[in-house]
């Protein structure tokens, strides 16, 4: 990268402040080990669910609930289905959202591997979803969010550059390689879909609206 674009990159990361829950949070992450959202990708994923007005969303890869209070403070009325494979994150996740005052009915924590879990969703039922687990996993989660997502709904794959290892085609770790993959044939498949280059990067693709 260009010492202007890694500047520019690193302005943007800079601009977004965090308040103390979500700070508490990234910082519970960190101590499980997981690469929380970043504070400009929250951002970003909160404006969109309220520019968006969706109502329902799905998110696999809860972590500590960093992403998951993002999209849930984009709209007071969004109902969010999130799904994790560790126990302990999402119990970080569920007091996080408690702390920040979000009624336990808006959410629902799924412990589970997004393979088993995503197929037993219904078909074209929801407005979002946030594709946030492992890379390798990442590309049959999205074939499973695009069953789900209502026409016209957002699929947002998070960390889809891996930071600039997606961009390096010297690159070949399977997760790079399975990403590159994905990132090429989303962008192929949906004429209204984008990828952004914040965080760890950012896919959006919007479904065909009926
Ligand atoms: C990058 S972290 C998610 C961070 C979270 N979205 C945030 O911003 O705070 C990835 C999470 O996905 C979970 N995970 C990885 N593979 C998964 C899978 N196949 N199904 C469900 N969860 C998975 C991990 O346990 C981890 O908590």
């Amino acid at each position: 990268m260009s010492s202007d674009k890694a500047q520019l990159w690193a302005f943007a990361e800079e601009q977004t402040t965090e308040d103390e829950l979500l700070a508490g949070a990234r910082a519970a992450a960190d101590d499980l080990g997981i690469a929380a959202t970043s504070p400009a990708t929250g951002a970003l994923l909160r404006l969109l669910v309220s520019t968006s007005r969706a109502q329902t969303a799905v998110e696999v890869g809860t972590g500590a609930g960093v992403s998951g209070l993002y999209l849930l403070q984009g709209n007071p009325t969004l109902t969010l289905t999130t799904i994790d494979v560790e126990s302990e994150a999402q119990r970080c996740a569920r007091e996080l959202f408690a702390r920040a005052g979000i009624r336990a009915s808006r959410t629902r924590l799924i412990k589970g591997r997004s393979a088993d879990i995503l197929p037993r969703l219904a078909d074209r039922s929801y407005d979002m979803v946030l594709v946030d687990g492992s890379a390798e996993e990442a590309p049959g989660d999205v074939e499973e969010a695009l069953r789900i997502l209502r026409p016209g709904g957002l699929l947002i794959v998070a960390r889809a550059l891996l930071d600039g290892r997606v961009a390096d085609p010297a690159r070949r770790e399977p997760d790079t390689v399975a990403l590159r993959g994905l990132v090429r044939d989303v962008l192929e498949r949906s004429p209204m879909s984008s990828i952004v280059p914040i965080g760890a990067g950012l896919l959006l693709a919007q479904t065909r609206s009926e």
